[in-house]
């Protein structure tokens, strides 16, 4: 199948467990959480979106006929040299487009395979590492993966039915708005009385990364 793709870019990964790791990031257009139309916002079940997910004019984005053909464009901005390689597959949601087409070409070009999703679509377990980031008002399915990153505070979150899910890491992470400081400080207090959770920082913002 094809694929419409916001943007493709070299960065290190911001977020969550593996935060400082050299990555692309591909960015598929589209979310079913948002329509990413400022004045869709207030109506939408994810009122926060920090992210531009709407056509495929950003750098490096497009349609992409075949898996092949997105796993090259990916392969290219990596650059040399196949060690170490890694791909995030972020939105937008990326399940409305990921498939095992372009899960086999990514996997036939050497890379390790991450993916950033609400948990409304189920992941297949053939992706490397699933971080599930639910949004309140959403019925999530994906119960299980390496990390659940709960953008914090969202009122109406169930957390104690979330400690009961499948996944290996719990990270809280402040959510990025008008309210900063202060759900900087909600988000470490829920860390310091939550053992079983730790936090998480936007840490490409603070470094001025994309
Ligand atoms: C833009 S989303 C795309 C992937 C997927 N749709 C999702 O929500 O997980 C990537 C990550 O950014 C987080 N995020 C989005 N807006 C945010 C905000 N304003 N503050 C903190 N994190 C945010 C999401 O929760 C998610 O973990
Ligand atoms: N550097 C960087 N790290 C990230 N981790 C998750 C992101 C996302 O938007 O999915 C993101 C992003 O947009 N940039
Ligand atoms: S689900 Fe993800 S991409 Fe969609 S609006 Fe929410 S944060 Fe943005
Ligand atoms: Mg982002």
């Amino acid at each position: 199948m094809s694929y419409a793709v916001k943007e493709i870019f070299l960065t290190l990964q911001g977020e969550g467990m593996r935060a400082g790791r050299r990555a692309v990031f591909c960015r598929f257009a589209g979310c079913n959480l948002w329509s990413g139309r400022e004045q869709d916002r207030a109506r939408a079940i994810c009122q926060f979106c920090d992210t531009d997910f709407v056509g495929m004019d950003g750098e490096g984005g497009g349609k992409f006929a075949d898996g092949a053909a997105l796993a090259a464009a990916i392969a290219a901005c990596w650059g040399e040299g196949r060690e170490g390689r890694y791909v995030v597959l972020t939105g937008g949601e990326p399940m409305l487009q990921v498939d095992a087409e372009l899960i086999d070409a990514l996997h036939a070009a050497g890379f390790e395979i991450a993916i950033e999703s609400n948990g409304t679509l189920p992941v297949p377990r053939s992706i490397d590492w699933i971080c599930i980031s639910p949004k309140a008002g959403s019925t999530v399915v994906q119960t299980s993966g390496d990390e659940l990153k709960l953008v914090w505070p969202q009122p109406g979150s169930d957390v104690a039915a979330m400690e009961q899910w499948d996944f290996a890491n719990r990270l809280i992470q402040p959510m990025d708005d008008v309210r900063g400081e202060a759900n900087v400080k909600a988000a470490v207090d829920f860390a310091l009385g939550n053992p079983r959770w730790r936090l998480s920082l936007q840490t490409h913002k603070l470094l001025g990364l994309a």
